[in-house]
């Protein structure tokens, strides 16, 4: 009696659920999210045979790039990428973007080029088999709670760029930021960028607000576009030209964001001043 008792309220519960999907907003954001996290522990496990056939290597970038791509598709996001003709054909480079929330990921994987790997706060290698599959597709861990270490990194990153070849993108907000605007940069891409006398490329992801806002629990579909900017030389700079060049390329990249903020969404009002 009890089993049957039990069996029908879970019975009743799965049946709820449909309903609750389409009434309640927070419950399909929470699903979405779910989901999304859950999609992407599934695609680790696909991917971590594949890469490691190879090893640690940034060539694994490609097969997690493969993998990832569809990911949109399944959330009714329509990416366009401008500007590609300005990343520098054959030759390492910083790649600095703005940083809203994990689904940065998604355009990241549309535009990331060839031999281009993340750096990226260490805690992503305990993420189960998100972690091995960031570790296998090279990508550069830092701790964030010393500078000295990640400094450290910064420096050795900047001689693997020249030494193998290896184009590396930095979130220089350092963390991710849903305010609708930009953080201030922290300044570690672009001491990387000057110490490797390599050019530094802005990329800005626009605003999700219109469609992804973790604050209103709203998840919908919705367009974005991947704008990169200009590459910004480096050769001749110092240490002492790095709080310059790093306030040249924030002021460009929110001028961008701006830009695209008024194109994608004109009705929102304007993110408060940072
Ligand atoms: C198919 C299956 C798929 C499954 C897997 C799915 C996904 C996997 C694939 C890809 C995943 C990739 C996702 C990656 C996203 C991760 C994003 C993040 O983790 S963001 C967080 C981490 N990143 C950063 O923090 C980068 C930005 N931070 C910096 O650059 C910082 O400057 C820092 C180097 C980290 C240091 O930060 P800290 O706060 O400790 O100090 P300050 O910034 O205040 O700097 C102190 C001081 O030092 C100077 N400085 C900084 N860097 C350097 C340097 N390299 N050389 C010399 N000096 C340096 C800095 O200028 C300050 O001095 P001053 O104040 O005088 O200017
Ligand atoms: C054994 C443990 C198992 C744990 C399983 C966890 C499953 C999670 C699955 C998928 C997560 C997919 C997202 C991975 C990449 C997200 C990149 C990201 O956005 O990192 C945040 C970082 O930039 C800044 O961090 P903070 O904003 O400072 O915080």
């Amino acid at each position: 009696m009890e089993v049957t008792v039990g069996t029908a309220a879970l019975a009743l519960a799965l049946l709820a659920l449909p309903v609750l999907y389409e009434r309640s907003g927070s419950f399909r954001f929470f699903c979405k999210m779910g989901f999304y996290n859950g999609w992407i522990l599934l695609l680790a496990l696909v991917a971590i045979p594949l890469c490691a056939l190879r090893g640690r290597d940034v060539e694994n970038m490609k097969i997690i790039r493969g993998l990832m791509q569809h990911v949109k598709h399944l959330y009714g996001i329509r990416m366009a990428v401008r500007g590609a003709q300005h990343f520098p054909p054959r030759q390492p480079y910083v790649v600095v973007s703005n940083h809203q929330s994990s689904l940065d990921l998604l355009g990241m994987m549309e535009v990331l080029p060839d031999r281009c790997v993340p750096i990226a706060k260490r805690e992503l290698l305990y993420m189960g088999a998100v972690g091995v599959v960031c570790w296998l597709g090279g990508i550069i861990f830092i701790d964030r709670k010393r500078t000295h270490d990640a400094i450290s990194v910064m420096a050795e990153a900047a001689h693997t760029m020249l030494s193998q070849d290896v184009r590396v993108w930095v979130f220089p907000e350092g963390t991710r930021n849903h305010s609708g605007s930009m953080l201030p940069f922290k300044r570690g891409a672009f001491h990387l960028a000057v110490q490797a006398q390599v050019p530094v490329v802005p990329i800005v992801i626009s605003s999700y607000q219109h469609f992804y806002s973790k604050q209103e629990r709203r998840f919908t579909a919705g367009q974005c576009v991947i704008q990169v900017l200009p590459p910004l030389p480096t050769r001749g700079l110092g240490p002492a030209d790095v709080p310059a060049l790093t306030e040249r390329v924030r002021a460009a990249m929110l001028e961008a964001f701006e830009a695209l903020s008024a194109e994608l969404c004109p009705t929102a009002p304007p993110p408060a001043p940072q």
